[in-house]
């Protein structure tokens, strides 16, 4: 397990969440804090996607909506980052360039990449797959729903835990707005108000999921 790796003298330990996060909810930051606490990161980096080429098949809110639901969400946590990489390089998003970046940035620091096991499970279809776990250190976590397991990576290049349960999604919340159902307390209370501001999610005819 990757809590026993010793990190080098003076290297941070920067958690990355990566995802959509259309909206985030609190299956998002639950996995995040839980993985800070059991890895002793210094930061998590929560990463919007530019666009998600494996979402293409849905209409995908405006990155800046994404981002500034994720800024909301996480702002009251100093352990809590966003960074805009993924939406400022443009294209389609590719997590071997979302880690390299990130090493450019941080060359002296060991980065955790966090995913839910849907995304685990659908690892060996990203981009440059064989080349990503060189760049960082793989965290899977449960997910309702889904069977968390090693989808075939590298030996020690993924660590398996368990978080609690939140079974959320950001297709369960888009429905709900959609069909007038309330989304508090599964997102935080800021994204709820940002929703209803921008009025996100309310046409029920575009497809969800
Ligand atoms: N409830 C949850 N528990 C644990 N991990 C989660 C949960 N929800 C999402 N994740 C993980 O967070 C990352 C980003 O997820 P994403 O933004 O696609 O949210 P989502 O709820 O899966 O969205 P959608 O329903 O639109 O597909 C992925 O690695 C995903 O597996
Ligand atoms: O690199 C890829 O080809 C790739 C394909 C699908 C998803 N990802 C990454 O996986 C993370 C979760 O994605 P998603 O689509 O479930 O929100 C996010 O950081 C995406 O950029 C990456």
């Amino acid at each position: 397990m990757a809590e026993h790796i010793v990190p080098g003298p003076g290297r941070r330990r920067l958690g990355v969440m990566g995802g959509t996060f259309d909206p985030i909810h609190h299956g998002h930051l639950v996995a995040a804090s839980e993985v800070a606490a059991r890895f002793d990161l210094d930061e998590v980096i929560f990463v919007p996607t530019g666009q998600p080429w494996q979402k293409s098949h849905r209409q995908v809110s405006s990155a800046e909506d994404r981002y500034l639901m994720t800024v909301i969400a996480t702002a009251s946590n100093p352990q809590f980052s966003v960074s805009r990489l993924d939406i400022d390089r443009g294209g389609k998003t590719y997590t071997i360039d979302t880690l390299r970046d990130l090493r450019a940035e941080h060359p002296d620091d060991d980065l955790f990449f966090i995913t839910g096991a849907d995304a685990l499970g659908q690892i060996l279809t990203w981009r440059d797959a064989d080349e990503l776990f060189s760049l960082a250190h793989f965290i899977g976590v449960t997910r309702p729903g889904h069977h968390l397991a090693d989808p075939g990576l590298p030996d020690g290049g993924v660590s398996l835990i368990e978080v609690p349960a939140l079974a959320i999604s950001s297709t369960d919340c888009r429905a709900r707005v959609a069909h007038g159902d309330p989304v508090w307390y599964l997102v935080p209370d800021g994204v709820v108000r940002y929703i209803t501001k921008r009025r996100l999610y309310r046409d029920a005819s575009v497809p969800n999921s």
